[in-house]
């Protein structure tokens, strides 16, 4: 599949510029305003070895991840210095420690069972890291397989995508809504110009970056 040999390569070569080395400073922000107990589920779709799950689960947070490279998932583990189980399930493989889980395997075979006690969901570079026709089928698959309660925050890119290719895309925030207005109510929490901090998109000839905050409240 060429979508999963795209990123098994990216990570076999070390080509991950999208992970950050500090927790995102918009999920420290904003997350604590959800509202959402301690102890909640939160998934966190296309998670790569983000710290951000290290930071939700300090905050007591049950985080599930779900993730394609091995070599993320056990990047992830081995960073935070922890020893996961792991548990063959069959399409997924669960990878536990420390109040993180992540699933290795393909998003798009997550059930519904799976995340029913998710309330939280924490989307930072995943809508953005697939092509139109996948980022359709995510949102309806978050939309099929998430319970009535959940809320969470999606980080995405908006810029001109003639003047390069993805991913990341530039998902603009209409088709945000596009996607998710029927299942989810969406809040634009914020939308910065983050040009200036990406200097490889600068060095591409693009003339502004933003990166729109949303918070998702599932209807
Ligand atoms: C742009 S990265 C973002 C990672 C993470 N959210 C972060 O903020 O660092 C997208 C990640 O999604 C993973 N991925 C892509 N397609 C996937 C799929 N169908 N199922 C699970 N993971 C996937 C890639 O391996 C990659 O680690």
């Amino acid at each position: 599949m060429v979508h999963e040999r795209f990123w098994q390569d990216r990570w076999a070569n070390d080509q991950i510029g999208f992970h950050l080395d500090e927790v995102n400073t918009y999920l420290r922000h904003y997350w604590p305003a959800l509202g959402l107990a301690p102890g909640s589920r939160v998934l966190v779709p296309l998670c790569g070895k983000t710290l951000d799950l290290a930071w939700l689960a300090a905050q007591g947070y049950r985080v599930l991840g779900v993730e394609l490279a091995e070599k993320a998932v056990t990047g992830f583990f081995a960073e935070q210095g922890s020893q996961p189980e792991i548990r063959d399930e069959g399409a997924l493989v669960r990878y536990s420690a420390g109040g993180v889980e992540i699933l290795l395997g393909d998003f798009f075979a997550l059930d519904a069972r799976e995340v029913a006690e998710c309330t939280g969901l924490y989307d930072r570079a995943a809508l953005i890291a697939l092509p139109p026709e996948m980022r359709e089928r995510y949102a309806a698959h978050l939309g099929s397989i998430l319970p009535a309660r959940c809320e969470g925050l999606m980080v995405t890119l908006e810029y001109d995508q003639e003047r390069l290719d993805g991913p990341p895309f530039s998902v603009p925030e209409a088709e945000v809504r596009q996607r998710f207005g029927t299942d989810w109510s969406v809040e634009l929490l914020e939308r910065q110009d983050v040009l200036e901090k990406n200097w490889k998109f600068a060095s591409r000839g693009l003339d502004e970056l933003f990166e729109p905050v949303f918070r998702l409240q599932r209807r």
